[in-house]
């Protein structure tokens, strides 16, 4: 049983309270330290030696909000939830002015994290944030931190007015505790934020304010309505006054929290920092080794990209290229990324500068002999990986981790000529590598546990999302996610439209079809992909001529301005109602007829026959141990391919459905169209039984990790 949060109150000579939140790690605000704030508080409102009062939290922070871990106990039942505004309004306002904004002044350090990030779980930021927070920094700036859960950093929020001083984390408490004095002494003035009013915009231009939002947050998250929610409760206090506001956020939050959206989100938010929990790596007290320089070999689009990804992490990197002109080429794709983070503001020059510093090139392997991890990033071909690792072996210290971004070649093939398959794991980077944020850690039978908790530190340190998974074909993401344009391309055969199983994806809130996704990574690649999926799983590959028929037009995706879509002016995607021709040609050359049901399909049926196949996938690659649990894939769905997070990720959207219903979908297609939908044994198994897809399945327990 944890630890119960607490306070804890000293009262010094001075006559200041202090109340100190203590609920490690991050001082969340749990019912019991809710409760514990309001008795310390109450001591010091009776007690004749306070003249004052405050709070700050343990351990360097100060709190991370309400406890979210509460969350799941608030939505199963198993922990009451307190009467509508009895935390926001009595406790936090009657009682406390809340903890934080609603205090008389708030002393922050220069690089604390200042948000009300609740958004981001589906939610409203509670406690009166949605009243006091425009009332302290503005309409605009508090609906721009609210609406994208956007943190700012305490120099900022001094600026702003959020917090009135900022200083070293060692003055922090005693600038707090004079600056108690001087409001209750009247040097300085007593104020309370819910009732503060010229920060705030006139009426009318406030409405403007608040409308654009609206249009923004209906622009950006069509199928969400949290974010509208908390526009109209910000709206409210403006209109009617801040009571009447907090009562309407007391009164929306309670609904939001048992919204399937939030409860998606906070199984996000959970599952992300599961993904490096690792039975067979983290669970044997293992400490990361440190990294102190990397090398990549392959300046290309992918081994730049994480070059990149790697300097922003103040890793130091040596470049490795087969001569000059790429080796300069791999150089300059570094600093175009980099400038082009300086050009939207998000770095320095001086910090652009230092960056490039960690930056050194070669042609050889003599300084090989220094760096703890290689990246290998060169074209996938398999005799040259083969090479590359045989020669890195020879010329890096024994302790190097030798680590390959292949998508598609096996890693034990890859490490064949070498006697290192401890040390060889797959590093797969997603592209672009230094903005998408998960990383695939693949791990061979041979991989040792202590290079799989190295690679987790250093994914952490720049700032990926690691998942482990086993070594197959497509690993995780590309294995689930190949059904998903195999699906649509068998469906095309069989008369449905391009544009309308597109359109139904991206409704469905992918950040694209299948057809478009095709076209942005080319049909070079999708070929190719191809041809490994048929190779290793002929019984579930559906051989579409489609794309190879527009390839031999010279038609091959975005890149050649030509696709499932035409590209006129740059990145735009225009319907081209000449694939006709290739569509008719793929069609009998497939030997199918349209089928007359599936024109009368709705989106959501749509949706289903393109993503339970997906299901089924994900369901092999829990079943053969490749990932460690269903959340990994969850993870995996939303940051590899753009799943849309407030669905919870592919397997948890799968549960919200039910087994029994995806089995006995795939089982009617699978009769109409093919074994490419034939549902797999982990899948009939759970639906047999009734169990959910991520129930923990025997093979999971001895993962092949
Ligand atoms: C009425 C409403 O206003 C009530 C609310 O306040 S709703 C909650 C609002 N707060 C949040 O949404 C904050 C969520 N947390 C974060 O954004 C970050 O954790 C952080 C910025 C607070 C700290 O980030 P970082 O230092 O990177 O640490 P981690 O994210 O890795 O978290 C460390 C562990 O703490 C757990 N945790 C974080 N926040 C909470 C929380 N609010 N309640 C309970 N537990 C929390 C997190 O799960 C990590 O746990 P682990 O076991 O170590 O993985």
């Amino acid at each position: 049983m944890a630890a119960k949060g607490r306070t804890e109150m000293e009262v010094g000579g001075d006559g200041v309270a202090v109340i100190t939140i203590c609920n490690p790690p991050v001082n969340s605000l749990s019912i019991d330290v809710l409760l514990s704030l309001k008795e310390s508080y109450e001591e010091a409102l009776q007690r004749k030696d306070v003249k004052a009062i405050v709070v700050t939290g343990k351990g360097g922070k100060f709190s991370g909000g309400f406890d979210i871990s509460s969350f799941g106990d608030l939505h199963s039942g198993k922990i009451e939830q307190p009467k509508v505004g009895y935390i926001s309004i009595d406790i936090l306002t009657e009682l406390l002015e809340e903890v934080s904004m609603a205090c008389h002044a708030r002393i922050s350090t220069p690089t604390a994290q200042l948000g009300l990030p609740e958004l981001q779980l589906g939610i409203i930021p509670g406690f009166g944030g949605t009243q006091r927070l425009p009332r302290l920094v503005g309409l605009t700036k508090s609906l721009e931190m609210m609406l994208l859960s956007k943190p700012i950093k305490g120099e900022e929020a001094h600026q702003l007015g959020l917090v009135d001083s900022v200083v070293s984390p060692n003055d922090l408490v005693n600038t707090a505790r004079r600056w108690a004095l001087d409001i209750c002494e009247l040097r300085k003035p007593w104020i309370k934020s819910l009732y503060k009013t010229d920060k705030l915009e006139p009426l009318g231009e406030a409405r403007e304010i608040l409308k654009f939002a609206r249009a923004q947050a209906r622009k950006q998250a069509a199928n969400l309505e949290h974010p509208l929610i908390c526009i109209d409760v910000i709206e409210e206090g403006i209109v009617s006054g801040p009571r009447a506001g907090l009562w309407k956020e007391a009164n929306a939050f309670q609904g939001l929290l048992f919204s399937d959206t939030c409860k998606s989100l906070l199984h996000v938010f959970f599952s992300q920092r599961a993904t490096s929990k690792v039975p067979g790596a983290t669970d044997l007290g293992l400490m990361p080794r440190k990294i102190t320089k990397v090398a990549i070999l392959g300046g290309g689009l992918m081994g730049s990209g994480i070059a990149t990804a790697m300097i922003l992490s103040n890793y130091p990197v040596l470049l490795k290229e087969v001569n000059e002109k790429f080796l300069i080429a791999g150089i300059d794709r570094i600093k175009a990324n980099l400038q082009s983070r300086v050009i939207k503001g998000k770095m320095t020059e001086e910090r652009y500068e230092k960056a490039m510093s960690l930056l050194s090139g070669a042609l050889g392997y003599e300084k090989f002999k220094e760096v703890d991890l290689v990246i290998e990033a060169v074209i996938e071909n398999v005799k040259l990986k083969q090479q590359i690792f045989a020669d890195l072996e020879k010329y890096c210290p024994s302790h190097c981790i030798l680590a390959t971004n292949t998508s598609t070649i096996d890693l034990n093939l890859i490490g064949e000529k070498t006697k290192s398959q401890d040390r060889i794991v797959g590093a797969h980077f997603f592209s672009p590598a230094h903005v998408m944020p998960l990383l695939e850690i693949v791990r061979t039978q041979h991989t040792s546990a202590q290079v799989v908790v190295d690679l987790l530190d250093v994914g952490k340190r720049i700032k990926k999302t690691p998942i482990v998974v086993g070594n197959c074909t497509g690993f995780a993401v590309n294995r689930m996610f190949f059904p998903y344009t195999q699906s649509a391309l068998l469906f095309v055969d069989y008369g449905m439209d391009v544009y309308k199983i597109d359109r139904a994806c991206t409704k469905f809130g992918m950040p694209m079809g299948p057809f478009r996704l095709a076209d942005l990574v080319g049909f070079g690649v999708a070929v190719a992909t191809g041809m490994q999926y048929l190779e290793n799983f002929p019984e579930r590959v559906y051989k579409s001529m489609l794309i190879p028929i527009m390839m031999e037009d010279k038609r091959a995706g975005e890149a050649s301005r030509k696709g499932f879509y035409k590209y006129e002016d740059r990145r735009k995607a225009t319907p081209d109602p000449e694939i006709m021709t290739y569509i008719q040609k793929s069609r009998s050359m497939a030997g199918v007829t349209p089928d007359a049901e599936l024109m009368k399909l709705s989106d959501k049926d749509i949706v289903e026959m393109v993503f339970f196949p997906v299901i089924n996938e994900a369901c092999r690659v829990l079943d053969e141990g490749i990932a460690v649990k269903a959340s990994d894939l969850d993870i995996a769905s939303i940051f590899g391919m753009g799943f849309p997070p407030y669905r919870g990720g592919v397997m948890l959207w799968g549960d919200s459905i039910g087994a029994k219903y995806i089995h006995g979908k795939l089982q009617e297609w699978a009769k109409r169209y093919g074994s490419f939908f034939e549902p797999c044994s982990y899948l009939a198994e759970r639906a047999a039984k009734g169990i959910p897809l991520s129930a923990p399945a025997a093979s999971q327990v001895k993962a092949r990790l």
